[in-house]
């Protein structure tokens, strides 16, 4: 078994190797690829004093084996660290003495995603260059996921990229990111539903035997192994910058949850030996994952908007890879619960499969007014200006019982992202960071469809024809 290896989590798919993981983004009997085995982190990886990317390269080697080019993780590392605005990528801020914030909104669209967003579209692109294929990509996003895919994909010369947002249920920000961009191979829908509808197509569209005449297709969605490898490193940058400071007793991180992509990502760190004391999903009011962790039902309900617009998701597509982990790897008991829940929309998990889960993580629902006051309670006591996903996160990390150990909330946005309900709490607009300044005035392209598979498949067939991509390579 060998981690630059990857088993479907429904265990009806050959096994392969990182890069057909990451340009088949889900496996072909519908499950979620896993390294076959976890790796183990270097005995120093989280020692204090080194760089990011030096420790996403020790984090991340096993994951890659032989599969790329010689030096293409360093390239893209190369790539990825320069394109942050601080020194230290993710670094961190102390609130109290045992609560801290890991910022990891400092990139190209000022949110968590870009770190492993730009990794994959390094990667993806080596990959294509070795092997002369082309890619489409299709991607669904509350906002965060959309905006970074843009962000990293535009004008990649052998690979197109629709994506798929909800009408109206992101920011202006978020989605002036994605639909100002001047690139021809990018294609901005815009659909009549919620987030889960979106992601309910790009399914229906990877799963449609008539789009493979393009190439390749894949999501780059945190469905994809490449999403979560690359948001692996920051976990262990979190533990070597408070080793920095002094600070060596594992930490509890909590995590503000959509897909539960991030949180995984966590959860794979600690599997990789990293010394963690807990993980926190903390959730807006689109609960499921916490009624499934709380209650032991995991079941489907209309979406609701909230202030965290990205958080806004009922089927968190990384709950099956909980599952996997959580089952001991049973990919038929994991194939069996993914099946009812999609023709039911409700699956009682089994007693020690919801033990096993609750070992693994927790889980804390946050509510509006919570929010709200999350995000004056930050600017008050710390004079931080926090984006609703973080104030989720903290107004969770609040409530806890104490450990002995730093408690850990990861701050995924830049406020100014969301700064109408920012605003709309204190009273002044947050400051836009220099990326968001930059957004400017330009025009926006996008293309209102119904929230319909066939909707889908005609704005998806229309789009990126041979010879418009033959004019890009
Ligand atoms: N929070 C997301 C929803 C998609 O999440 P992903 O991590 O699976 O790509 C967003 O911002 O779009």
């Amino acid at each position: 078994m060998s981690p630059d290896r990857y088993v479907s989590t429904r265990g009806r798919a050959p096994e392969v190797d990182f890069v057909e993981a990451l340009l088949r983004g889900i496996a072909p009997d519908g499950g979620l690829y896993m390294p076959a085995a976890w790796p183990v982190l270097p005995a120093d990886a989280a020692a204090s004093g080194q760089t990011y990317a030096a420790i996403a390269r020790a984090a991340m080697v096993p994951y890659l084996g032989t599969a790329l080019p010689d030096g293409a993780l360093d390239r893209a590392l190369a790539k990825l660290v320069a394109g942050f605005e601080t020194a230290e990528t993710t670094p961190m801020v102390r609130l109290e003495d045992d609560l801290w914030m890991l910022e990891l909104f400092h990139g190209p669209t000022a949110a968590f995603k870009d770190l492993a967003m730009q990794l994959a579209a390094s990667l993806a692109d080596e990959a294509l260059a070795a092997s002369g294929e082309r890619l489409t990509l299709v991607t669904a996003t509350s906002g965060d996921t959309g905006a970074a895919a843009v962000n990293a994909f535009a004008n990649k010369a052998r690979i197109d990229l629709i994506v798929l947002h909800p009408l109206d249920r992101v920011s202006p920000i978020q989605r002036r990111q994605m639909t100002t961009i001047d690139a021809d191979n990018v294609l901005n829908l815009a659909i009549e539903g919620d987030f889960d509808d979106c992601q309910r197509l790009v399914k229906g569209l990877l799963a449609d035997e008539t789009l493979r005449e393009r190439g390749r297709f894949s999501s780059v969605n945190s469905i994809n192994w490449a999403r979560l490898a690359g948001q692996i490193p920051y976990y262990v940058s979190a533990v070597a910058q408070m080793a920095a400071q002094g600070e060596t007793r594992p930490p509890r991180f909590v995590v503000p949850t959509g897909n539960f992509g991030d949180a995984f990502a966590g959860v794979a760190a600690r599997r990789m030996g990293l010394p963690v004391a807990g993980f926190v999903a903390a959730v807006n009011s689109n609960d499921a994952l916490a009624r499934a962790i709380n209650d032991g039902i995991y079941a489907r309900k209309a979406a609701v908007e909230t202030a965290s617009v990205s958080m806004d998701v009922q089927a968190p597509s990384n709950f099956e890879r909980l599952v996997f982990e959580a089952s001991g790897r049973n990919p038929a008991a994991t194939r069996d619960l993914f099946e009812t829940f999609a023709a039911t929309g409700s699956v009682t998990l089994p007693t020690d499969l919801l033990a096993a889960i609750r070992a693994e993580v927790s889980a804390v629902s946050i509510d509006e007014a919570t929010t709200r006051t999350e995000i004056a309670h930050a600017h008050s006591a710390w004079g931080q200006v926090v984006c609703p996903h973080t104030a989720v996160a903290l107004a969770a990390a609040r409530a806890l019982p104490a450990i002995d150990g730093p408690t850990v909330v990861l701050a995924t946005a830049h406020p100014a992202k969301f700064g109408r309900d920012v605003g709309d709490v204190l009273g002044f607009a947050p400051e836009p960071c220099r990326v968001i300044r930059d957004l400017g005035d330009r025009p926006e392209r996008m293309t209102v469809i119904a929230g319909t598979l066939e909707a889908a498949l005609d704005a998806v067939r229309g789009f990126g024809s041979q010879t418009a991509s033959a004019s890009r390579q």
